[in-house]
């Protein structure tokens, strides 16, 4: 099986509780939605940069698409590392790839949690979620009501257990509303070991940080809630 990549890179995980593990990153492209924050672009490349050496920033150009075989032995090539991270884009796009990569390395899914029967899929293949709830002032499509069931579903079908760790990501901007982290922290609970309250980067759209930790405060009533930024922007790494 073949599916476009845009980059497969070692770094460290740079958001969410395992912030510092070093990671097999593999990026694929295309998304189902079009954050306003988005700081990745989801367009399909001609070539995949692949990053033989960590941390070199020399990337071997690799015509897209690559097969499943070529990334798992492409990500298997890199030392020490902690797990593999999925990323793009939305990789739950390419759920049938993934079902089929051979890795050394425990799977670590990035994802907006939307696509519930593409979760299916790969449900018993991943150990770590990192899901990323997509707030109502990022939604754009028709019907919010309907993106909120699909992202409960996808966390009842990627739900922490004791095979599975699955936390919760917000991305928190200038104008989210506490009442819309509150009920969908409320929803989705009961499926995630932890909630992560992320500012978003930019600083010009960033939250005040008096509004943080006083979310922060109100969810701690109902869920061990952390507040950590993107930290790899602020060491320049990938
Ligand atoms: C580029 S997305 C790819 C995976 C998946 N589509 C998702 O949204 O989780 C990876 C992570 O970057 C975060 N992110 C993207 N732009 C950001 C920004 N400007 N500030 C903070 N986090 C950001 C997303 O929210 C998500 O947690
Ligand atoms: N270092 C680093 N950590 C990350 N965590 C999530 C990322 C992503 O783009 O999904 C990311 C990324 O792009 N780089
Ligand atoms: S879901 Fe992820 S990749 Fe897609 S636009 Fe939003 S942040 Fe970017
Ligand atoms: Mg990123």
């Amino acid at each position: 099986m073949q599916v476009p990549i845009s980059e497969i890179f070692c770094s460290v995980q740079g958001e969410g509780p395992h912030v510092g593990v070093r990671q097999a990153f593999v990026r694929f492209v295309g998304c189902n939605l079009n954050c306003s924050y988005c700081d990745t672009n989801v367009e399909r490349p001609a070539f995949c940069n692949f990053e033989k050496v960590p941390g070199t920033n020399e990337f071997q150009e690799l015509p897209n698409p690559l097969d499943v075989e070529t990334v798992s032995e492409l990500l298997n090539s890199y030392e020490n590392v902690h797990s593999i991270s999925l990323t793009g884009g939305e990789p739950l796009l390419e759920a049938d790839f993934i079902a089929e990569m051979d890795v050394s390395r425990p799977l670590y899914l990035e994802s907006n949690m939307t696509l519930p029967d593409m979760a299916k899929k790969i449900s018993d293949k991943v150990s770590y979620v990192s899901g990323d709830v997509k707030l109502i002032d990022e939604f754009e499509g028709e019907d919010f009501e309907s993106h909120l069931e699909r992202t409960f579903e996808c966390f009842r079908t990627l739900r922490n257990t004791k095979d599975r760790e699955c936390f919760c990501k917000l991305v928190i901007t200038k104008n989210t509303a506490v009442d819309d982290i509150l009920n969908i922290v409320d929803s989705i609970s009961g499926y995630v070991s932890c909630v992560v309250l992320q500012p978003v980067t930019q600083k010009h759209f960033a939250p005040e940080i008096n509004f943080m930790l006083k979310l922060q405060n109100d969810l701690l009533d109902s869920i061990d809630t952390l507040i950590i930024p993107q930290t790899h922007k602020m060491w320049g790494c990938l």
